[in-house]
C-alpha cells in the first residue's frame, strides 16, 4: 500500500466522506520550502483544487503579503494574516482588522527592546501584530512582558509575534466558517508552527507536516511523513483519495 493509500484510511477512520468544505493553509514552513521559497508541489495542489474547493491561507505574515502568495497561487478565496488580526473575505474587499491590543504591544515592544537586541520585521507594514526577530531567548522575553496579561509571545519558527488575547488563526478560522455558512467541524487545517496551534483545535481536522517541532506535533490529529509543501500535497491528495472533501462539480 502506498503511504498515501494508508494516510488516506486514516483519514476515512476519523472523517465521514464530504466532511471538509474548506481547507485552511499557513503558509511559511507549511506551502514553503525551509528556504522560505514556494514549495512547487504544493503550488501545484493549490491550482489544480481552488476552483473545486476553497484554500484559505493563513499567515502570520502581513496582509499584503498573504494576499499576494492567494493572488499569484488563484486561490480565490478569503486570507487570514497576521495570525488572525486581519480576515480579508474577498480580494477586493475590506478586511476586517482586530488592532484593539496595538497601544499596550507598542508598550511592551518598548519594554524588549530596553532588554534585547532584535529587529522588529515590516512594522510600515504591520496593523495588527509585531513581528521579530528570533536573536534572544524568547523565554526571558516572556518573563519581562508577564505584567502584560493581554499579550503573548508566540514563535512561528521564522520569526516570534507580540499577539494579542483571543486574537490568533484559530478565532480567524471561526470567522471563516460563519462566512462560508459552516461550522468549523467542516473545516480541515494544515500548519507547522505554534501559531497554527488554535486553528489545530478549532478545525474538524488537523495536518501537521513532518518539519514541525515535537511539541507543535502533539497538538494536530494526524503527523504527516512529509515535510514543508511535500507534507501540504500529501494532505490534500489524501483527503481527496479519502473521499473526506466536498469538491465542487
Ligand atoms: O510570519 C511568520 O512568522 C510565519 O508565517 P506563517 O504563519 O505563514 O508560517
Ligand atoms: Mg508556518
Amino acid at each position: 500500500m502506498s503511504d498515501l493509500d494508508d494516510l488516506a484510511l486514516q483519514i476515512r477512520s476519523r472523517a465521514l466522506p464530504g466532511s471538509f468544505s474548506v481547507i485552511v493553509s499557513d503558509i511559511d514552513g507549511t506551502i514553503t520550502e525551509d528556504d522560505r521559497s514556494l514549495s512547487l508541489s504544493a503550488a501545484k495542489v493549490i491550482q489544480e483544487f481552488s476552483d473545486k474547493i476553497p484554500i484559505v491561507l493563513a499567515s502570520g505574515n502581513t496582509l499584503c503579503f498573504t494576499r499576494a502568495i492567494a493572488k499569484a497561487l488563484r486561490t480565490n478565496a478569503p486570507v487570514i494574516a497576521e495570525n488572525g488580526g486581519i480576515v480579508l473575505e474577498e480580494h477586493d474587499g475590506v478586511p476586517v482588522i482586530n488592532n484593539s491590543y496595538l497601544p499596550e504591544m507598542r508598550e511592551a515592544l518598548a519594554v524588549l527592546q530596553e532588554h534585547f537586541d532584535f529587529f522588529v520585521f515590516d512594522s510600515y507594514d504591520r496593523q495588527t501584530d509585531i513581528a521579530f526577530s528570533k536573536t534572544f531567548d524568547i523565554e526571558k522575553a516572556r518573563h519581562v512582558i508577564s505584567g502584560f496579561s493581554n499579550l503573548s509571545i508566540v514563535d512561528a519558527k521564522y520569526a516570534a509575534h507580540l499577539v494579542g488575547k483571543n486574537i490568533n488563526k484559530g478565532t480567524a478560522l471561526k470567522q471563516i466558517a460563519d462566512m462560508y455558512g459552516i461550522t468549523p467541524e467542516n473545516i480541515v487545517v494544515i500548519g507547522d508552527s505554534a501559531n497554527d496551534i488554535e486553528m489545530f483545535h478549532a478545525a474538524g481536522m488537523s495536518f501537521v507536516v513532518a518539519n514541525a517541532p515535537d511539541y507543535v506535533k502533539k497538538e494536530a490529529d494526524i503527523v504527516l511523513d512529509e515535510k514543508f509543501g511535500d507534507g501540504f500535497a500529501q494532505a490534500v491528495l489524501a483527503l481527496e483519495k479519502a473521499g473526506a472533501l466536498k469538491l465542487k462539480l
